[in-house]
């Protein structure tokens, strides 16, 4: 697990003190994608950067498995830093090394295997990311994906516990996004893994991570399950990313409520109750009528969601509503 306890961090510019991250406590569950967004400036890589301390906290603790990371000399540091991989946007490989070398690259700096135990490591993780037919070849000889892809054999090479993701998909094209996003996804589900990413992407944050953190000006201000941040998001910061990425951001406008009678609902459904049969049955049997005002449906990472705005007219409305509770429907009356 990854701890930060009233972390924060201030940099020093022009004897200034500017405050990237306010005192910050957050839980970090192994085996889980966690993942921050936030506009630029919010303190992203900040956070994630004090991880590994590539930035040095100015006050709090940070505990990683149980070891207190502030607390590291530089030994231990090293030794620790060996258990958590790193992704950048810009890749960040050496032009000068075939795909093989850099991803051999932290093997050899750790020391402890043999050229023939690193070429066989090598070997084994270019096949996972799917590049065994490139190993030869030259950064600049691939595409912006492989490149990602060399990035990330490279930081699991030392068998890392953490992969830290810094904006890892920011320069891909979006059909390359989805590829590099679901092999990150393979990852943490067969090497147990536990990845925290940044993004200012809330699609990002939809298709792979099962929390989320929000930040805004050195503040995580809203965190949460991905889908109930997603679903129901609470803090402005929030309501503008999930907007930013409706395909339909205007998709529940107040004006359009003026035109229709009834109550106005509006229902989420998560998971199994995405595909029953319910509004006819419940509609049948309480007679209550409705007309559909919006709609959207989609998936957070595995799961199936859709939302509904619905006005309801006639019938026994209250039992409706309860009827479509108990079937796990998160109901919000929007207008009495
Ligand atoms: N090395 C540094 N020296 C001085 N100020 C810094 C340094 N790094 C970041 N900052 C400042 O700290 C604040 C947070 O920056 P940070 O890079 O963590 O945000 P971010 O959310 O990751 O932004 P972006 O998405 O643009 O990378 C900003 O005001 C930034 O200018």
């Amino acid at each position: 697990m990854i701890e930060f306890q009233d972390v924060h961090k201030a940099y020093a510019v022009n004897g200034q003190s500017i405050t990237a991250l306010q005192p910050t406590s957050l839980q970090v569950q192994p085996g889980e994608i966690f993942g921050l967004i936030g506009h630029s400036g919010a303190g992203k890589s900040t956070l994630l950067r004090l991880i590994n301390r590539l930035e040095e906290p100015s006050g709090g603790r940070i505990i990683v498995d149980g070891i207190d990371v502030t607390a590291l000399d530089a030994q231990g540091l090293r030794r620790f830093r060996q258990r958590v991989g790193m992704i950048f946007q810009h890749f960040n490989l050496l032009s000068s090394k075939t795909v093989a070398n850099n991803v051999a690259m932290p093997l050899k700096l750790a020391g402890e295997l043999s050229g023939v135990q690193i070429k066989q490591r090598v070997t084994e993780l270019l096949s996972r990311v799917g590049l065994s037919e490139h190993a030869n070849k030259y950064p600049a000889q691939l595409s912006g994906g492989q490149k990602q892809r060399v990035g990330i054999a490279r930081a699991l090479a030392t068998d890392p516990k953490i992969l830290l993701c810094d904006e890892a998909t920011s320069a891909l094209d979006p059909q390359t996004t989805a590829q590099v996003l679901q092999l990150l996804v393979e990852i943490n589900r067969e090497l147990g893994l536990t990845i925290v990413l940044i993004t200012h992407e809330m699609d990002v944050i939809r298709r792979v991570c099962d929390r989320v953190g929000v930040m805004d000006a050195g503040v995580i201000v809203e965190s949460g399950q991905v889908s109930d941040v997603f679903l129901h998001p609470k803090h402005e910061t929030t309501q503008r990313f999930v907007q930013e990425s409706e395909e339909d951001p205007d998709i529940s406008r107040e004006e359009e409520y003026q035109k229709v009678s009834g109550r106005i609902v509006r229902l989420t459904f998560l998971g199994e109750s995405t595909y029953a049969p319910l509004l006819g049955k419940v509609a049948r049997e309480t007679g209550v009528d409705y007309s559909i005002l919006a709609g959207r449906i989609g998936r957070i990472k595995d799961q199936a969601c859709g939302q509904l705005t619905l006005a309801l007219t006639g019938g026994k409305e209250q039992l409706a509503e309860q009827q479509l509770r108990d079937a796990g429907v998160h109901v919000e009356v929007l207008r009495p």
